[in-house]
This record gives structure tokens, sequence and C-alpha cells, in this order.
């Protein structure tokens, strides 16, 4: 197709889209994109494969319904098309001033936080800082490691700590990974690449998402060929989480790669039906959308109304389905997203390898548990669980210190969310890695500071969770948790 052609499409009407050197018209699709319609038609009419790179992986053109790629465009009139504007030249230009902070003045994940929000363009800001409803989840989630405190033991050589673990059966330097963050590329040009690259140095893991901005291969392909085989100490490794898709074969898909892509564990996220209330982001795309003047979508989108058909969560998962999972897997597979001691009874009864106590970092259910007071339940509903199968929790930490409560309490590792999309965006590789060093000095330091010297020394007695228990779940009446399952 003619370029010429091409930009004349450039309205609700009718939208086409080149990308990757094909054109699509997404004019059925405008008002199906989970990032809303007035992000497509900003770039209605135009090339817009440098933004769309930025942000998806190839993978989600699947989404498009059949018929929309209309075929190549004509390249030597590509020219006639005006050249999406970069959304990253604002990152440049800071950076290029000076105005984010040396790396070398971050001295606790917060730095990263306050350095992200001088480099993010605003709606990429909004979907990382992003919370559902009025935050009150993410805000219990931060809270939660403050009601915890320690009971440190003197007087023990400390001189050499290890903070050595296994998680699935694989070494690991560290108790701590990168929890799976989606579109990546939001935060950095190079996306995931340049987040696993940060992994080699101190051989920590990484949960890599399905809706990741870089293929899952060329995550895999990236850290494989920076990994030096002869640094010594555990070796960084990649596991993969999945968002099931409606449909069958999609999903399968999504298994056989991720294993051929040498992934070493599955973790299903469970607690993604449909997609929560983010409030800002909602502000975010009504606001894009009325500057294009359309107030009935902007009404829509900040509403949440959206059709469901193409949307990429599966409200239809079942606790049924993990069987045709776990098979197609083979391996080691976790539920991300339990906050329950029922829900961690049956993934034990479902023959799991581990679960994720999390709420999404507070972006799904307001008011949703934290993973701390959920693991608190279980230790005193269903005990069991912690030697049937790895309890991993997400959400809030920010203090490597922190890490060690969880442990303490039955937790074989924590996972860290947003400081690291932060320090991705503000730094990149160099960043990641320093997020990494700042955690683990916090937790190497708590670990000597309480008497420890390694990771199988800990125990519920080294902490005092006395204000969780209190507040824990109790079954209703003369109920006991057998009778509810
Ligand atoms: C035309 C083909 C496109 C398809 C099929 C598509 C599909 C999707 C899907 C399925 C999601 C949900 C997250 C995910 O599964 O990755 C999404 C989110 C998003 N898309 Fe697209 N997209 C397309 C083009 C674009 C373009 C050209 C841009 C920007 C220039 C864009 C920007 C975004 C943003 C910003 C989000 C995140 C929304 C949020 O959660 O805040 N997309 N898109
Ligand atoms: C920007 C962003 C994107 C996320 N994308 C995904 C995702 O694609 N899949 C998923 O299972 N969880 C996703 N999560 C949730 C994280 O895996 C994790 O549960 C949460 O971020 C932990 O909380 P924290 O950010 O406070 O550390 C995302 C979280 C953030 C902040």
């Amino acid at each position: 197709m003619d370029g010429a052609e091409v930009a004349k499409h450039n309205t609700s009407k009718s939208c086409y889209i080149v990308l990757r050197g094909n054109v699509y018209d997404v004019t059925s699709y405008l008002e199906e994109h989970p990032g809303g319609a007035a992000i497509l038609l900003t770039n209605a009419g135009q090339d817009a494969t440098a933004e769309f790179s930025k942000i998806h992986s190839p993978d989600v053109l699947e989404f498009l319904p059949e018929g929309s790629n209309l075929g190549p465009v004509d390249t030597a009139t590509l020219a006639a098309l005006t050249p999406a504007p970069r959304v990253s030249a604002a990152i440049d230009a800071l950076v290029q001033e000076g105005e984010v902070p040396h790396l070398a003045t971050c001295v606790d994940t917060h730095d990263f936080e306050r350095a992200a929000r001088l480099t993010m363009p605003a709606p990429t800001w909004s979907y990382v800082s992003s919370f559902a409803n009025g935050g009150h989840s993410m805000q219990g989630n931060l809270d939660s490691w403050n009601t915890i405190t320690f009971r440190p033991r003197v007087l023990r050589d400390i001189t050499k700590v290890s903070t050595e673990t296994s998680i699935l059966g694989q070494a690991s330097s560290l108790p701590f990974y990168i929890s799976p963050m989606g579109l990546l590329g939001r935060s950095h040009e190079h996306a995931e690449l340049a987040l696993v690259r940060g992994l080699v140095r101190s051989g920590a893991h990484a949960v890599i998402s399905t809706v990741s901005t870089r293929p899952m291969e060329d995550i895999a392909t990236t850290l494989r060929d920076c990994v030096v085989q002869e640094a010594g100490g555990p070796l960084p490794q990649l596991h993969f989480q999945l968002y099931t898709r409606p449909e069958q074969e999609p999903t399968l898909n999504y298994i056989r790669r991720a294993k051929a892509a040498g992934y070493k564990s599955l973790w299903v996220t469970v607690d993604t039906p449909l997609l929560g209330k983010r409030t800002i982001d909602r502000r975010h795309m009504a606001q894009a959308a009325l500057a294009i003047g359309s107030e009935q979508q902007a009404s829509n989108l900040s509403l949440g109304i959206q059709s469901f058909t193409t949307q990429a969560q599966n409200g239809a998962l079942k606790w049924e389905d993990l069987k045709w999972i776990k098979e197609a897997w083979g391996g080691p597979l976790v539920l991300k997203g339990i906050q329950t001691a029922e829900d961690a009874k049956l993934a034990v009864d479902c023959g799991c390898e581990g679960i994720l106590l999390s709420n999404h970092g507070g972006r799904q259910l307001h008011s949703a548990p934290s993973a701390l007071s959920t693991l608190v339940e279980i230790r005193l509903h269903c005990p069991e669980v912690f030697d049937k199968l790895q309890v991993f929790v997400d959400g809030g930490l920010r203090d490597g210190a922190d890490v060690l409560k969880a442990l303490c309490l039955g937790a074989k590792a924590v996972g860290v969310g947003r400081p690291f999309s932060y320090a991705l965006s503000a730094y990149g590789t160099a960043g990641v890695e320093r997020c990494v060093d700042i955690l683990a000095e916090e937790l190497r330091t708590a670990m000597a500071l309480v008497g420890i010297t390694s990771l199988d020394q800990v125990h519920p007695d080294l902490v005092n969770a006395s204000r969780l228990l209190n507040e824990a779940w109790r079954p209703w009446g003369n109920q006991t948790i057998k009778s509810r399952l």
C-alpha cells in the first residue's frame, strides 16, 4: 500500500497504522485496545513502529481481529508518513542535563522512585505507580512490613554472612527476586534486556512477564549471552509468569515457548481474572481521549468500560485448568496471587510446587490482604503448607532487612517490583544492579545484627509479629478452616 494512502486513514472512522513494515486497519480495535483508543489515534495514518516497539512485543499483534493486516507498506513512499513522536526524548534530555541525581547517591530504594519521578513521562509514571481504587491495598502492603519487629540475639560470631538459598530447586545468591512487570519498554528503551543484564553480577533471579515488551526468547538469550560462567557463585535464573488466554492454544503456545527458551519455573497469575480499577491510569486515558476530542471514549475509559472480547485477561480460569497447564509445562508450577489459607491448601492439593502470596502490588482488589497477613494466616490455620511447597511473598518491600522478616515466618523468597522499574527507568542496567546491591547489603546487615550468618538459621522466634497475629483472620463462629474447604 502506498504511504500517502495510509496517511489518509487517520480518524476513528478509519484508522490505519504501519507496524514493522505492514499496514494494519485498527479501526475496529480502537475501543478494545487496553491502552486506550487515544494512543492509537495519535499514531493514526503514521508509522508507529518505534513507539509500538517501546511498549509491545510483536506477540500482541495476535490480539488484532483477523483481516486487520492489510499487507506491506510500499517502503519507497514511507516518507509520506509523519514519524510518531518520541516519548523517550524527554528522558534523554533530563538525563543529559544532569537533573537525575548521580547513581552513587542512591542509598535506599526510595531514591530510585524519586529519580524515576524526574525521568518518567507522566503516562509511564502513572502506569508503574498505579494502584487499585484509593490505594488502600498498596498502602497496606507498604505499612505491613513495619508491623513486624526483630528479636535480635547478640554475642554470636557474625563475621561471615551468606545470603545463598535455592528457589524452586535453582541455587540463588539472594532470597529476593525481581517480580514480573509488564511493558518495561515504557521504563527503558531496552526494556527487559536492560533489566536482565542487571542480574549478571549478583546472580539474582527474575520472573519475566507474559506481557513483556521484548519477546521472551530474546530476554532469555540476552541473559545467557551475558553470563560469565567462571564468575563463581550461583548463576542468575529466569522464571516465566503466565497470563492465560481465554483460548487454550495461545496459552499452550506461551508454555511451549517458555519451556524451549529455558525458563526454570512457571508462575501462573491467578489474581487478575479482570483488570482492577487503576484509578490514576483511568484519569490519564480519559485525558488522552479528551485531548483528541472524544468525550464518549473519555467517559467510558474512566468508568472502566471496555470490550472484553480481546482483553488479555482470562476471567474463565478455574482450578481444574491447572491440570493441563501443569502437564504441558512439566516443571515447577507456582500460583501467583494466593490471598487466603483456603486457596493455599487447594494449591497443595493441586500439586503446585509453590505459591506466591501477593495482591499484585495493590493493583487489583481494593482492601486486599497484604502478603504478610496471608503468611500469618497460613501459619495459624494450615502450617503444613510450608512443608509441602515453597511459599513466596511480594508487595511493598522497599528495604532488604524486611526480606528477613518474611523468611523468619516461613517464606522462601520475596519479590520486589516497582523499585526495579524505577531504577531501570532512571539508570538502566546500572540502576538494576545498584538496586540489587542495596537490598542485598541491607539484608546482610540485618542478618548480622539479628545474630545469624546463614538463611538456614531463620526462625519465627527472631521476629515479633504479634500485631499481625492480633489482626489475623478468624473463621466465623465455631467453623474450622477444614470445614470451609
Ligand atoms: C495495533 C496493535 C496493538 C495491539 C494489538 C495492542 C494490544 C495491547 C494489549 C493486549 C495491551 C494490554 C497489555 C498487553 O497485553 O501487552 C496493550 C496495552 C497498551 N498498549 Fe497496545 N496494542 C497495539 C498498539 C499500540 C501502540 C501503537 C501503542 C503506542 C504507541 C500502544 C500502547 C499501549 C499502552 C500504553 C498500553 C498499556 C496500557 C496500561 O495498562 O496503562 N499499543 N496493548
Ligand atoms: C508496572 C507493573 C507491572 C506489573 N505487571 C505484572 C504482570 O505483567 N504480571 C504479573 O503477574 N504481575 C505484574 N505486576 C505485579 C508484580 O509482579 C508484583 O506482584 C508487585 O509489583 C509487587 O509489589 P511492589 O511493586 O510493591 O514490589 C506488575 C506490577 C507493576 C508495578
